[in-house]
């Protein structure tokens, strides 16, 4: 990708797939008039004589000149567009091939063919969005829920920006108190004053904390909730995977120890999004893949937040079962114990062997006939109610731990007040802290991570 700004970049902003609309976009110095030149309005003018932000009628034109599409072309000068830059669009028919003539068409009007995530980042770097408006656009076009759009629609309005920006400007005011204090180094910090330090503070680390406890509900929203599907061999995990999934995803056999490899695959279940995690039957075995793929099966239970212990009532709850369970409900937190095979007959009394004190919601379903399904999903949710009052959250391990570095300064500038250190060491750990929240918003970020966030975008974007 090319380090200039004051390039002009095109692409389509539409899969190259047959759909009813197809939309060219450019951004830079040379936008409008490469469209200009490709473009003629059927009013007769000129499309930069047309006025921005309208949509002109007219007819599009291939490199060679010869006609290619009835279009709808649009224009928006900076820093009144969506990158800051001049921006133009071509809404064609939803055709492949007029699409690349196109393309090809503006191309030879000096456009290139802009990288992934190239419009946002010229967005950010022009100062349209922060970073957690641009994560919140790839996050929104990736989003597998209504949930995880809300939050992510939430974000790009920038609700999350303006939290953290709270935050900053407690810390900011904090800091401009420490410097007129530290134009007079030799004088204690008078009394009224370190009080109020100490409050703004504390409310600073308030505000973190309630922060902080947004991402694993933000990530799972986004993301989907890790969820374990674990058990004996042959209790069904496999089976319910690609009941839950619809297809045959997952090797199923009658031989216990078929799958080795954790698989992972996402699905709605009850309302909410899981990222279901198909594992090795835990048992002790001399078998050395065998034995990898149990260890895997734990470091998923140690990750899930929510754990499916299933267990085959035909096959006798014993011990092992028992110990899984706890095992599950140790790590995983939220566990739902599940009963397989409900369409054979036998095995009743499995369920009273594994009820201890507290019991786990129980199902009894059948990966064969898909009956308990809807219980297991009405106990899915059960567990994770859907608020209708979303608000702003963390969404990413980078906003996360941004977030906690942020935190932790702000609490070792508590510790420094507190302690009776001098007043500059408590700067250092305000400051800090400010750098922090700076990262996560993008005020101050280095190029290599802006970088990798625009990677995850698509072309067009
Ligand atoms: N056809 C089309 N649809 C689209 C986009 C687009 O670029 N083109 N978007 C983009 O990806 C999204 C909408 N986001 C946008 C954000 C800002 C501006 C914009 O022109 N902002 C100017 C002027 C605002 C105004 O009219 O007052 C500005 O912020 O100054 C446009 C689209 C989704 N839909
Ligand atoms: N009748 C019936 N058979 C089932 C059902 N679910 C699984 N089975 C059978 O039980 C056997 C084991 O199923 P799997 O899904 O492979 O079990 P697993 O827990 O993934 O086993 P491992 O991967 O070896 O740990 C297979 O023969 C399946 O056909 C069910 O709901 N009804
Ligand atoms: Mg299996």
């Amino acid at each position: 990708m090319s380090g200039f700004l004051n390039d002009t970049i095109a692409a389509a902003a539409t899969p190259m797939a047959r759909s009813a609309i197809g939309i060219l976009r450019l951004s830079g110095p040379g936008a409008v008039e490469a469209v200009s030149a490709v473009f003629q309005p059927k009013n007769g003018r000129p499309l930069a004589g047309c006025g921005p932000h309208r949509l002109v009628y007219g007819t599009l034109f291939d490199a060679a000149g010869r006609p290619i599409d009835q279009a709808l072309a649009t224009f928006s000068r900076a820093p009144d567009s969506y990158t800051g830059e001049d921006t133009a669009e071509l809404q064609c028919h939803g055709s492949p091939a007029v699409l690349a003539l196109g393309l090809e068409a503006l191309f030879a009007q000096g456009a290139r063919q802009a990288g992934p995530g190239e419009f946002t980042r010229r967005a950010f770097l022009n100062g349209k969005l922060d970073l957690t408006q641009a994560e919140a656009v790839a996050d929104l076009i990736d989003a597998e829920t209504p949930a995880a759009a809300r939050v992510a629609a939430l974000q790009l309005s920038g609700a999350l920006s303006r939290r953290v920006e709270a935050v900053y400007s407690l810390l900011a005011d904090l800091t401009a108190h420490f410097c007129a204090v530290l134009d007079y180094p030799d004088e204690d910090l008078d009394p009224f004053r370190a009080e109020t330090m100490e409050r703004t503070l504390d409310e600073a680390r308030s505000a973190l904390r309630a922060l902080l406890d947004t991402y694993r509900r933000g990530r799972g929203l986004v993301r989907g909730v890790p969820c374990a599907i674990v058990g004996r061999p042959n209790a069904g995990k496999s089976s319910l995977l690609n009941a839950l999934l619809g297809y045959e995803r997952a090797i199923v056999t009658e031989i216990p120890g078929t799958t080795r490899d954790t698989i992972e695959e996402k699905v709605e279940l009850g309302g909410v999004l899981l990222r279901l995690i198909d594992t090795a039957g835990l048992r002790e075995t001399d078998d050395t893949v065998e034995r990898l793929g149990v260890a895997r099966s734990r470091a998923a239970l140690e990750e899930a937040e929510l754990a499916l212990v299933l267990v085959d009532p035909r096959a006798g709850a014993d011990e092992e079962d028992a110990y899984i369970l706890r095992e599950a409900e140790e790590k995983a937190g939220r566990v739902i114990l599940v009963l397989t095979k409900a369409d054979l007959a036998g095995g009743g009394g499995a369920a009273v062997a594994l009820h201890g004190e507290n019991p786990p919601p129980l199902v009894s379903v059948s990966a064969k006939t898909g009956q308990g399904l809807d219980a297991l999903a009405d106990a899915v949710s059960k567990l994770f109610p859907q608020g209708a009052e979303e608000t702003d959250m963390l969404t990413n391990a980078r906003q996360a731990e941004a977030a906690g570095r942020a935190l932790e300064a702000v609490e070792a500038a508590c510790a420094a007040l507190l302690g009776g250190m001098p007043a500059d060491a408590v700067l250092s750990d305000v400051e800090a802290a400010m750098a922090a929240l700076g990262e996560l918003t993008g005020r101050s970020v280095c190029e290599d991570v802006t970088s990798r966030i625009f990677e995850r975008f698509c072309v067009g974007k």
